[in-house]
């Protein structure tokens, strides 16, 4: 199958943030997961090149999984759940990496601040005229977000590898949700429960004093 998932393209990965919301507003651990392998396996439809990416995505995919699987399973049902778990019972680093350098909530830091990237990212394709780059969308929206937490020689790899994103019309019929203006349409759907779900996470983090977790 070429596109992102298993056939119904990647309206259904980007559906799957909207059903992170619980009615109480935690967020739910299992489909945030979902949709990041949703994503991963979108990229990879785009080249190897991209592989570095997806490959330290799935690492931390795995570990969240893993968390979701063991003795404390139910301590990690929602993001909220694990930032109360881990921190009263000190199993996270606060200051420099030491003990726990695959803490859930480093983890999560780390893929919620690559899921503002996805929305900036997602928002600038949305708004862009036809003859847009996404390579240009692409490094703006990385360089917004992302960038700013990651060292010199990654922020490099990446965005060379942005340069062997396909064009802006390829890009859109990859994602297999029908014409250019379908596409764009179904951005705009999914687009408020990604922010929706990148605000609580960034309000928990900073209630808690979480986002710069080393
Ligand atoms: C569409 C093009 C996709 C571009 C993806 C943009 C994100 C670029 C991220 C580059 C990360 C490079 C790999 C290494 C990262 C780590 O150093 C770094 C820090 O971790 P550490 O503290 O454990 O060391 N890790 C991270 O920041 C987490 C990165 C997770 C990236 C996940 C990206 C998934 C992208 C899915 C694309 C789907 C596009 C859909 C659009 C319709």
């Amino acid at each position: 199958m070429a596109d992102g998932d298993d056939g119904n393209g990647l309206r259904n990965v980007l559906v799957t943030f909207k059903s992170c919301l619980a009615d109480n507003q935690e967020i739910l651990m299992d489909p945030y997961l979902k949709g990041w392998k949703g994503l991963v396996r979108f990229l990879n439809t785009m080249g190897t090149i991209f592989s570095f990416i997806s490959k330290d995505a799935v690492a931390k995919i795995q570990i969240m999984e893993t968390f979701r699987s063991g003795d404390q399973k139910e301590s990690y049902a929602t993001l909220q759940s694990m930032v109360q778990y881990e921190l009263s019972n000190s199993l996270v680093d606060l200051k420099q990496p030491g003990s726990y350098p695959t803490s859930g909530c480093r983890t999560i830091l780390r893929l919620h601040r690559a899921l503002h990237w996805l929305q900036l990212f997602l928002e600038a394709l949305q708004t862009s005229e036809a003859d847009a780059q996404t390579s240009v969308l692409c490094t703006d929206s990385y360089n917004a977000s992302l960038a700013n937490h990651h060292a010199w020689i990654i922020r490099k790899a990446a965005t060379m590898a942005f340069y062997a994103l396909p064009t802006r019309d390829a890009f859109l019929a990859n994602m297999r949700v029908g014409t250019n203006e379908e596409a764009i349409a179904m951005l705009e759907e999914a687009l408020p429960h990604i922010r929706k779900v990148y605000e609580v996470t960034e309000s928990l983090y900073a209630q808690h004093n979480l986002l710069e977790l080393p």
